[in-house]
């Protein structure tokens, strides 16, 4: 019954990147400093400016999100209120030629790593809690892992460091060429995979964070599942989805890091790429009108699918909550207004065999059939308009059934000349 509900595949949901804000405690180093806290919560939604500073009267004095959270709510609430939704969308066959993503963002030292640690961790916990819930469905789970390195691409599953190349892909867009993809064995194997690439991401320290990341890391989970008792029998149907979860390096101010040599570096790639998804939110946030510069860096290259059209996002801006901080903050925040104005397509898509399609128009051909030769209610008015109907009904359906077998028999042809005539261009 579930494979047949899912029958007819598709269904579009326009809807908005879900962006929220994490304001952090005050750390040490700026309690030391002396440094007050600019901003508060004044509401789930809203973040007032303190203001107390004069030349900062022409900031807007409060900005409304999706949710903001203060320094005392946990991770776990934050995963509750502004990711679980869109992580837990990859169950439910949001698909995976579209993006479902989870962004930090924010300048560095604020909490980017911190709060995307905890969501990877509740994401997947609920994960495989969902799978341990659902014995009918055979669930098969892909697991993949890259950052972004002064605009190298690297394999965070592989020792080697060799940067690896996009390729443009016509049906799938940007592809990460021989990225590794592990098919998760269980928990343990996924939990064994993240500490890998936790050991394996460029971490460095700076004026502002002992253990800064220094470059932008995507985290890919890709779920597939058909339910079990039509398994084998080519009348399955697979839903199939995947999860970015992604810690981006923080913009950051080279006076305020104290970076120098190989830091500076660092900073001037995470700052050029930073200012890219920028320009890309801002441009998508003004009604996608002209030129996206998507390609203008490997960052916005790649999660291109996530920013804009067949995408679920959900962006959460971490800041810092210091005197300090104010204008990177306000940063953040311009960010984060250009960002709630997104508009994305989310399309629920079911990969269903062509064999599972007919038999579904045949079973619905043989009900009508049924319907004609038996009509059971009184509610039509005369027997002719009843028999005119079906009669309609069941030239429709025929209709639909030879659009489908022309569909398949054209899609058949096609992949017949793309496999064998068709090669990838390759872009670096
Ligand atoms: N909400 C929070 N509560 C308590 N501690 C936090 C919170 N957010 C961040 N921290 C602490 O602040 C420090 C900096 O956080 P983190 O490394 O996550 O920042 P980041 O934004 O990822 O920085 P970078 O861009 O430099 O990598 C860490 O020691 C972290 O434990």
């Amino acid at each position: 019954r579930e494979e047949e509900e899912m029958a007819g595949g598709e269904e579009q949901q326009q809807e908005r990147i879900l962006v929220s804000v994490r304001l952090r405690p005050v750390n040490a180093r700026e309690a030391e400093r002396g440094d007050g806290t600019e901003w508060e919560c004044a509401g789930p939604a809203t973040l007032k400016f303190l203001g107390t500073i004069p030349e900062r009267a022409m900031f807007p004095a409060s900005y409304t999100y999706d949710r903001v959270f203060d320094p005392e709510c946990s991770t776990r609430q934050v995963y509750d209120e502004g990711a679980k939704e869109v992580a837990l969308s990859v169950l439910s066959g949001i698909n995976c030629t579209c993006q479902t993503s989870i962004f930090a963002y924010g300048q560095t030292s604020s909490g980017k790593t911190y709060t995307m640690l905890g969501i990877t961790e509740h994401s997947m916990a609920e994960i495989y809690a969902y799978i341990d819930q659902h014995p009918d469905r055979e669930f098969i789970l892909r697991f993949s892992a890259m950052e972004i390195y002064n605009e190298a691409v690297r394999d965070l599953l592989s020792s080697d460091t060799t940067p690896l190349r996009l390729l443009d892909d016509p049906e799938k867009g940007t592809v990460v060429e021989k990225l590794t993809e592990e098919t998760l064995r269980d928990k343990g194997h996924l939990l064994e995979l993240l500490a890998v690439c936790e050991a394996q991401r460029q971490i460095g320290e700076t004026a502002l964070n002992e253990t800064s990341s220094r470059s932008h890391q995507i985290l890919r989970l890709t779920v597939e599942s058909s339910a079990k008792q039509f398994l084998g029998k080519g009348n399955s149907s697979t839903l199939q989805a995947c999860v970015n979860f992604v810690d981006l390096a923080g913009s950051e101010r080279a006076s305020q890091t104290a970076a120098s040599g190989m830091r500076l570096k660092e900073g001037s790639h995470i700052n050029k790429s930073l200012l890219t998804l920028g320009k890309v939110i801002r441009q998508l946030s003004g009604g996608r009108n002209g030129h996206i510069p998507y390609r203008d860096s490997k960052l916005t290259r790649i999660l291109q699918s996530s920013l804009g059209g067949n995408a679920r996002t959900a962006i959460i801006c971490t800041m810092s909550p210091a005197h300090c901080h104010v204008e990177q903050s306000r940063n953040t925040l311009l960010f984060a207004n250009c960002a709630k104005n997104v508009v994305t397509n989310a399309q629920v898509n079911v990969v269903m065999s062509d064999k599972a399609l007919v038999k579904h128009l045949q079973r619905e051909l043989t009900r009508l059939e049924n319907e004609l030769k038996f009509p059971g209610s009184a509610s039509c008015p005369t027997h002719a308009e009843v028999l005119k109907e079906k009669d309609e009904q069941i030239k429709k359906v025929w209709l639909v059934l030879v659009n489908h077998f022309l569909i398949i028999f054209t899609f058949m042809v096609t992949s017949y000349i793309y496999n064998n005539h068709l090669v990838l261009k390759y872009i670096m």
